[in-house]
C-alpha cells in the first residue's frame, strides 16, 4: 500500500536531530514527561508529532483531540504498542493493560468487564465500607502513619475484592504484587529503557557492561512469576474446597464460560485476570487517595465548605454512605477535582494506530503510538480556567459545565479502565468520611509558619506525591464517638 499518497504533512512537533533516524531522542524529557509534553503543546498544537529512533508518537494535549482520535476512532487505535522490557523480558503478558488489540486481548477484557461493570462493582461496597471504617480507627489512633494506613487499606480492598482474601500484617502477597507493580511501572515509561526503542537489545547477556537492564528484567520476571501463581493457588485452594467468599474470582470461577468456553482457557485468563486487578487496582486508588489529602493541605477553603455541607445532610450521629452520593454534590465535585488535579497515569498507557488515519489534514501512520497527556489535557485553561487551582465549584457551574475528569483520568475508548467504578466507590467514600471526622491541616514548621508541602509526584507510568506531612485530628468529640461506634458495629468477620 502506499504510504502518504496525498503527500499530506504530518502534525507539526519540536524540530528532530540533524542525525538521521534518533529524531527528537535528544528532546525527550527524563522525568515529569507530562510537563514538557505540555509545554510542547502551547508551541506547536493540540496535536503534535514527534519521532525517536525511527518510532513516531503523537501526543495529544487537548480534550476536543482525544476524543475524535481514541474515542470516536476506537476500532483503530486501540492497540498497544509492543513493549518488549515489560512484555517480554518481565513476562507482563498476563497483563491485558499491555496486550495488542487482538482475539486474546478481547477475552481477556471481557472477563474484566463482566466482572467489574457498573452493577458488579457496586456489590463490593460493603468491603470499602469495612476496610474505610478500619481506617478512619487507626488514623485516630496512630495518624502520623496515614501513608502506611492508607496503602494497607487500599491493597486490603483490592485483595478482598479480587480474591476474596483478607490480609495479615506484613503480607506476602501484598508484598508481592507491590513490588511487581513497582518494577513494572518504572519500566513501563515511554523511552525508560532503551530496549524499548532497540528491540535487539533483548538478546543481550546481562553480564554485558550497560546491559543494567537485564538485571532490572529478570528482578521484574521472578516478580511476575510469583504474582500470577502464589495468590492464585491460595484462591483455588478455597474455591475448590468450598470456602471461597465472594470475589472478582469466585464471579468468574463461577461463571468461567464468560472467559471463555474453553474451560483450560477460561482458568488460565482467571488467573491472569486476578494477578491484574491488584497489580494495577492498588497503587491507582492510593495516589489519587493522596492527592486528595495533599489537596486539602492546599485549598483549607474547600475542607470547610465540604464539612458544612456534611454537616448539614448527614449530621453528626454517623458516617456518610453511599445512599448519601445525590444529597452530597460538593462532595463529588472534590471527587472530580481530584480527578482533574493531578493525575494517576498522567500520560494515560500508550495506545497504537493499526490503520493509516488522517485528521484535520495531517497525516497519521499505522504503527504511530498515540499518548494522550491526561495531565495536559486537564490543565487545558480553554477547558478548566485556572488549571493549577483545586476549584470544586468549577463542576457546579450549571451554565459552563466542563467535561467529566473521569472521562480523562480513565483512558479512552475501548482500552477506558475497566476498574473505574470501583475505584470511583473507593475515592468517594474516602473522601467523604474523612472529611466528615477529621481535619487534614499544613503541619507548622520550626519557623512557626505552617508548611505547604509542595505538588510534587513521583515519575512513571502511575504516578504519586512524594510523601509529605499533614495533620490529621478528630474534628470533634461526636466524630471520634462515630468512628468507635462504627467499628464496633461491624461483623466481625466478612
Ligand atoms: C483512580 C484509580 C484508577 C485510575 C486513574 C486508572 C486509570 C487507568 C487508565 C488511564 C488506563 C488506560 C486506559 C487507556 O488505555 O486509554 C487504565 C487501564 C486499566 N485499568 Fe485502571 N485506573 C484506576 C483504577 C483501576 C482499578 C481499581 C482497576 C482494577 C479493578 C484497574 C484496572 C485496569 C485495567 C485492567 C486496565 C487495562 C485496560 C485495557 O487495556 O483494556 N484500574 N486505568
Amino acid at each position: 500500500r502506499p504510504k502518504n499518497p496525498l503527500n499530506l504533512s504530518y502534525p507539526p512537533g519540536p524540530k528532530p536531530s540533524a542525525i538521521p533516524f534518533v529524531g527528537n531522542i535528544a528532546d525527550m524529557p527524563s522525568s515529569q514527561e507530562w510537563k514538557t509534553f505540555y509545554e510542547w503543546g502551547l508551541v506547536h498544537g493540540p496535536l503534535l508529532m514527534i519521532q525517536v529512533m525511527g518510532q513516531r508518537m503523537c501526543i495529544i494535549n487537548s480534550y476536543k483531540v482525544a476524543n475524535e482520535l481514541l474515542n470516536d476512532r476506537s476500532a483503530i487505535c486501540s492497540d498497544r504498542p509492543a513493549m518488549p522490557m515489560v512484555n517480554d523480558l518481565m513476562d507482563w503478558k498476563f497483563n491485558m493493560g499491555l496486550q495488542p488489540y487482538d482475539s486474546n486481548y478481547k477475552k481477556h477484557r471481557r472477563a474484566f468487564q463482566h466482572g467489574f461493570n457498573r452493577r458488579e462493582s457496586n456489590g463490593y461496597q460493603h468491603v470499602q465500607i469495612r476496610e474505610n471504617t478500619l481506617l478512619l480507627e487507626k488514623l485516630l489512633n496512630d495518624p502520623k502513619k496515614y501513608g502506611q494506613h492508607l496503602r494497607i487499606t487500599t491493597g486490603a480492598i483490592i485483595m478482598m475484592i479480587g480474591l476474596g482474601y483478607p490480609i495479615k500484617e506484613n503480607d506476602e502477597f501484598v508484598r508481592i504484587a507491590e513490588a511487581a507493580q513497582l518494577a513494572m511501572v518504572s519500566a513501563a515509561r515511554p523511552g525508560a529503557y532503551l530496549v524499548d526503542l532497540l528491540p535487539i537489545l533483548k538478546y543481550i547477556p546481562s553480564w554485558v557492561p550497560g546491559a543494567a537492564f537485564q538485571k532490572v528484567a529478570s528482578q521484574g520476571r521472578a516478580l511476575s512469576e510469583e504474582l500470577q501463581t502464589k495468590p492464585f493457588a491460595w484462591a483455588m485452594k478455597q474455591f475448590e474446597e468450598g470456602n471461597a467468599l465472594p470475589s472478582f474470582f469466585k464471579e468468574l470461577m463461577d461463571n468461567w464460560e464468560v472467559a471463555s468456553e474453553d474451560l483450560g482457557e477460561a482458568r488460565h485468563i482467571i488467573r491472569c485476570a486476578t494477578a491484574v486487578m491488584y497489580a494495577t487496582g492498588a497503587d491507582t486508588i492510593l495516589s489519587s487517595a493522596l492527592t486528595f489529602m495533599l489537596a486539602m493541605l492546599h485549598a483549607p477553603e474547600v475542607q470547610k465548605k465540604a464539612q458544612e455541607e456534611l454537616d448539614r445532610v448527614v449530621g453528626p450521629d454517623r458516617l456518610p454512605t453511599y445512599t448519601d452520593q445525590e444529597a452530597l454534590p460538593y462532595i463529588n465535585a472534590i471527587v472530580k477535582e481530584t480527578l482533574r488535579w493531578e493525575l494517576v497515569i498522567p500520560l494515560g498507557v500508550p495506545h497504537r494506530v493499526m490503520e493509516d488515519d488522517v485528521y484535520e489534514g495531517y497525516f497519521i501512520p499505522a504503527g504511530t503510538i498515540m499518548i494522550a497527556n491526561q495531565w495536559g489535557i486537564s490543565h487545558d485553561e480553554q477547558v478548566f480556567p485556572d488549571p493549577f487551582a483545586f476549584r470544586p465549584e468549577r463542576f457546579l457551574d450549571k451554565e459552563n459545565t466542563p467535561p467529566e475528569p473521569n472521562t480523562i483520568a480513565f483512558g479512552w475508548g475501548r482500552r477506558i479502565c475497566p476498574g473505574r467504578f470501583l475505584a470511583e466507590n473507593s475515592l468517594w467514600l474516602h473522601i467523604a468520611t474523612m472529611l466528615a471526622c477529621f481535619d487534614i491541616s499544613r503541619v507548622v514548621g520550626p519557623d512557626g509558619k505552617e508548611v505547604i508541602p509542595p505538588r510534587e509526584y513521583t515519575s512513571g507510568m502511575a504516578s504519586r506525591p512524594l510523601p509529605f506531612k499533614c495533620s490529621i485530628t478528630p474534628r470533634n468529640k461526636a466524630a471520634v464517638e462515630v468512628i468507635k461506634h462504627s467499628v464496633a458495629s461491624l461483623p466481625e468477620l466478612y
